[in-house]
């Protein structure tokens, strides 16, 4: 099983992101969005402990995904801070928060080829070329799907197993957070428990996860704590 290790503080060459263990995996203070004249957005504030998976849950519309794409810099906040393992993620390159925190989308997206050939795709970006690349078998292992795997037709997928691909090429980066937007909601219930299944394996192995989901059982089963978002603002943490 892929572990995350948890050092006393590094830093990445060149790119400002300090990784200081003592501090929270994720501590977002007053964060704000507006799109035009609309706040999507509004004083939200929260912390992520390493290792820790929060689920966030709240009716359509209430600023979930906004907020996941403010985590890794997809979407640029209007304002308040982000800090990631100490770092104020706004001092950082984008590209490398994309890599530390990396957002996995509801519907999986892979490219023609094989599973393996997919897994490598992140590396053939400039800016990720300087990466280790894992064993990707164990990365798979690590989603509870075996070796086997890495020469299939990436096309010839069940839904479950390619959003399980999906979750393993982040995992390749080994960022430091994972997010998950809506993994299982656009999977048929056995699949759906498959992932679930996956994202309580990476947490048990030490990952830090914020997992966004409509679903309110599989926010309490998958979360430690649950966060709740209405109109742009957290309602409550429980
Ligand atoms: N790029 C954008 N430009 C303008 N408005 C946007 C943009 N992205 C999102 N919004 C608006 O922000 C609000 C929050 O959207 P968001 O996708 O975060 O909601 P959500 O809680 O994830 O909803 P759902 O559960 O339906 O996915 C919505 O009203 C949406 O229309």
């Amino acid at each position: 099983m892929l572990l995350r290790s948890f050092p006393m503080t590094f830093a990445s060459a060149g790119t400002g992101l300090v990784h200081d263990h003592r501090c929270p995996a994720l501590r977002v203070r007053n964060l704000s969005r507006v799109f035009g004249e609309r706040s999507v957005l509004v004083g939200v504030s929260f912390s992520v402990e390493a290792g820790e998976t929060l689920a966030v849950t709240g009716p359509s519309g209430s600023g979930k995904s906004v907020l996941l794409k403010c985590l890794n810099r997809l979407i640029e906040p209007s304002g308040g801070t982000i800090e990631v393992f100490g770092t104020d993620s706004m001092h950082c390159d984008p590209v490398e928060i994309r890599r530390r925190v990396c957002l996995v989308g509801q519907v999986p997206v892979l490219f023609p080829g094989t599973v393996e050939e997919n897994l490598a795709y992140p590396f053939s970006f400039q800016a990720n070329r300087h990466c280790p690349r894992p064993d990707f078998g164990g990365v798979l292992e690590a989603v509870g799907l075996g070796r086997t795997y890495l020469a299939k037709d990436a096309q010839t997928l069940s839904g479950g197993e390619a959003q399980r691909v999906c979750i393993a090429r982040a995992l390749c980066l080994d960022p430091e957070v994972l997010l998950l937007d809506e993994p299982t909601s656009a999977l048929d219930r056995a699949s759906a428990g498959v992932v679930e299944e996956t994202i309580r394996r990476l947490n048990a192995g030490g990952r830090t996860i914020v997992v966004v989901t409509h679903d309110l059982r599989q926010a309490e089963t998958l979360g430690r704590r649950v966060m709740r978002m209405r109109d742009g603002r957290v309602e409550d943490i429980v």
